[in-house]
């Protein structure tokens, strides 16, 4: 069963063609990044599964039928980068709300665990800091057991340790078997939390596979040092290295093989290799949306 279908899905406002002739499948139980730089159309995509919206062109399935019939059936949940909390109510009043809108809502305990939120259910939303109120986004995504929970950008304004709580529960929570979606703007998050990653650019896809299968496609990952005076020639032939650029006294590789290269750098090479950087992820995403 696939859990998501776009089908030659195209989005447009006014000029703006925020989506273009996306075609994607998303099966059941998978946890898959959605991944691209600003104004890529990531939220206009998870906006048309929510039925906030509607394709201009091309149809959408959730589950086999359409978004508002599975939003309405109680399918799906999510975590917008925008929703005000309602500032008089308190977490578990909240919670309460929204798990009542739902046929078969988790359980009120399991979710303010899950969300992290059980020493925080008594507190009025309106007293919570940015990264409580985003836990509280996603308690109420999730409060009602959906099979599809999508997440835009859900770890914006949290800090680092609510981070990695935020990303243990969305495991457990995937880990039931249901399907989960989320938007970013890091390569190295949806590496660490999805089984899938769909870069998109344009409204369009530009790359589709594992982490480690798109950086890969971009070239992998980029080795830099400073290199002064000293000559250039031969960085291009040491192994794994798929280009080369020299300016203002820095050299950069990007090479598909970090290890051989830099032991070649080191062993075949007399040059005096200073402020050496390595970077990865960022660069290859970068380079796949046409950013660098
Ligand atoms: N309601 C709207 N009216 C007009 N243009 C819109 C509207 N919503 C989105 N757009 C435009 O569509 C394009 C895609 O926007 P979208 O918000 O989907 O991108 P995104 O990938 O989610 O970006 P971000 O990472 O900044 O959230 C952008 O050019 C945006 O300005």
């Amino acid at each position: 069963m696939n859990a998501i279908v776009f089908d030659h899905v195209s989005k447009r406002f006014g000029d703006v063609l925020a989506v273009d002739e996306l075609s994607l499948t998303i099966a059941a139980g998978a946890t898959v990044a959605l991944l691209g730089p600003n104004g890529a159309g990531k939220s206009t995509s998870i906006g048309m599964l929510l039925a906030l919206s509607r394709p201009t062109r091309g149809t959408i399935a959730v589950h086999g039928r359409t978004p508002e019939r599975a939003v309405l059936a109680g399918e799906v949940g999510a975590m917008l980068q925008q929703g005000e909390l309602i500032p008089e109510l308190s977490v578990r009043e909240l919670v309460e709300l929204v798990r009542r809108l739902y046929p078969a809502p988790l359980g009120l305990a399991e979710v303010l665990e899950l969300a992290g939120l059980t020493e925080l259910a008594r507190r009025r939303a309106g007293g919570l800091s940015g990264g409580q109120a985003q836990r509280v986004r996603f308690a109420l995504a999730l409060a009602g057991a959906p099979r599809l929970l999508l997440l835009d950008e859900p770890t914006a304004a949290m800090d680092v340790e609510s981070r990695r709580r935020f990303w243990d529960s969305m495991r457990a929570y995937a880990a039931g078997g249901r399907t989960v979606l989320f938007a970013s703007h890091y390569l190295a998050e949806a590496e660490e939390h999805a089984d899938r990653v769909i870069v998109i650019a344009g409204g369009r896809v530009v790359a589709d596979g594992t982490a480690a299968q798109i950086k890969a496609g971009a070239g992998g990952q980029v080795v830099r040092f400073a290199l002064g005076e000293q000559p250039a020639a031969g960085l291009d032939r040491l192994p794994g290295v798929t280009a080369v650029e020299v300016g203002a006294g820095i050299a950069t590789l990007r090479t598909r093989d970090t290890d051989a290269t830099l032991a070649a750098l080191y062993r075949d090479t007399a040059l005096d290799v200073r402020d050496l950087e390595l970077s990865g992820l960022d660069e290859a995403f970068l380079a796949l949306t046409g950013r660098s």
